[in-house]
């Protein structure tokens, strides 16, 4: 038998992007603000000011885009759509400027034999929203459906696979938790009612598909193995609390219709009794889920750092990217296993999954060396290979990310791209990991 690694016949290969990392342009032609909008042009918030306003200028510049997709081989684009772009208020009246920028987008895509893969909200809520209370006001399921609706009967003709919400976890724990991310709020008690409105939200997107939709729709989820520091009773159960409140307080709700047990630990008294009809609506059967996956945590018991009480230990002989997260790729498979094994083998893409080190600049020749990511990338595909051998269900891969872009609070400054972009110019330049990954995708693999 050949070493020889082959992914499954129709593997999909993609790469990744979110509107207000890479449109710019976020008031133009009668779109409306959202609250990174906002929260960017807040002092403070985005290193070194940094903001969205261009970021990669990809508002005017997609046909570029496209063709550089094309170069790559890309066979998918994973993008999302911008809420207040669409709908300026979050509500009611559509931009026909704005929603005709993502129907020419999915043509030009097509045109280039590119599947569209699209999320309909990557953290960018319309300001409009947030201020009647955003996610902690229960009204924002019927909003998102309404939102969804318009998405999905303009585009549904094209795009035939569909995601709600991206990482709900994060804006959960970065936006109403630890004030890290829009909008920026520091609330244990709000933190819980917002990640149940994002899946109440969820699932009645979901239940909209299930009326005018013709093909796919999923949840993408950020996932992070915790793996216990000691065999500690202690450190055991923070890596059980930190599992339960990453993992499996949103994939839970929606296979099983409850949360982990663990959440009441973690939240005490912040956690509320929710209403039971609420998981009547959170569990929509889906067609796929969609994991991003970038780390693992090594987890010990720490009981000042609340809510979880838990930390992750830095590992002395590892890699560590320039996010500070760790490389391990058989985090990726034990995580894909543990999908496969807890909710049934659902299919999966890997909807996300990149690192940002130290690139070069562009080099004579016009070459940018990243050594380090293509690594990362090898390490990354070949968990995924062992773990399809085993019968999980991967069906396919998207890198975060096409082009180096606003990586939210970290502003500019740590670039995940296999396309180098000079935000001066906004020249764009394949990086040697996206000459790698063409390599990758036109061999369907055989190169790692
Ligand atoms: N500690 N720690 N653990 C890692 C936790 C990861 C949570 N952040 C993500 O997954 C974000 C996701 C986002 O979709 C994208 O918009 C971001 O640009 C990438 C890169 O940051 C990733």
């Amino acid at each position: 038998m050949s070493n020889a690694i082959e992914f499954p016949k129709n593997f999909l290969w993609g790469a990744s992007t979110s509107a207000y990392q890479i449109e710019g342009s976020p008031l133009a032609d009668g779109a409306g603000p959202s609250i990174w909008q906002r929260f960017a042009h807040s002092p403070g918030n985005i290193r070194d000011g940094d903001t969205g306003d261009v970021a990669c200028d990809h508002y005017r510049r997609s046909a570029q885009d496209v063709a550089l997709m094309r170069e790559i081989g890309l066979q998918a684009y994973r993008f999302s759509i911008s809420w207040s772009r669409v709908m300026p208020s979050g509500r009611g009246a559509v931009n026909p400027v704005g929603i005709g920028f993502y129907d020419e987008l999915v043509d030009r895509l097509l045109a280039q034999g590119i599947k569209p893969m699209v999320t309909l909200f990557h953290w960018d809520l319309p300001e409009t929203l947030d201020n009647q209370g955003g996610w902690l006001n229960r009204d924002i399921a019927d909003w998102f459906a309404d939102y969804a609706r318009v998405m999905f009967e303009r585009l549904d003709d094209r795009v035939t696979s569909w995601a709600t919400l991206n990482e709900p976890w994060v804006v959960s724990d970065g936006g109403y938790l630890n004030g890290t991310l829009a909008p920026g709020h520091h609330n244990r008690f709000e933190a819980p009612i917002a990640a149940h409105n994002l899946l109440r939200a969820h699932g009645a997107a979901v239940k909209v598909y299930r009326e005018v939709g013709k093909h796919e729709i999923g949840l993408v989820v950020n996932l992070e193995p915790k793996y216990p520091a000691s065999e500690s009773a202690a450190d055991q159960q923070a890596a059980a609390r930190g599992h339960a409140y990453m993992n499996g307080q949103f994939l839970d709700p929606v296979f099983f219709g409850r949360y982990p047990e663990k959440m009441k630990d973690v939240y005490g008294d912040a956690w509320p009794e929710w209403p039971a009809e609420d998981f009547e609506l959170i569990r929509q059967r889906l067609d796929f889920i969609g994991v991003n996956y970038y780390t693992r945590s090594v987890t010990r018991d720490e009981p000042s750092a609340l809510p979880v009480r838990a930390v992750a230990v830095r590992q002395p002989l590892a890699t560590y990217t320039e996010t500070g997260w760790e490389v391990y790729a058989r985090g990726l498979s034990d995580t894909l296993e543990w999908v496969a094994a807890r909710y049934g083998n659902p299919p999966l893409y890997i909807t996300e999954n990149g690192a940002a080190f130290f690139d070069p600049p562009v080099a004579e020749g016009g070459r940018v060396h990243d050594p380090l990511r293509i690594d990362y990338y090898q390490k990354h595909l070949r968990a995924i290979h062992e773990v399809i051998q085993k019968g999980v269900d991967v069906r396919g891969y998207c890198a975060w990310s096409l082009l180096d872009n606003l990586e939210w609070a970290h502003g500019f400054s740590k670039r995940f791209g296999i396309v180098h972009v000079n935000f001066a110019t906004q020249e764009r330049t394949l990086k040697d990991s996206a000459y790698f990954y063409r390599e990758v995708i036109a061999t369907n693999g055989a190169v790692l």
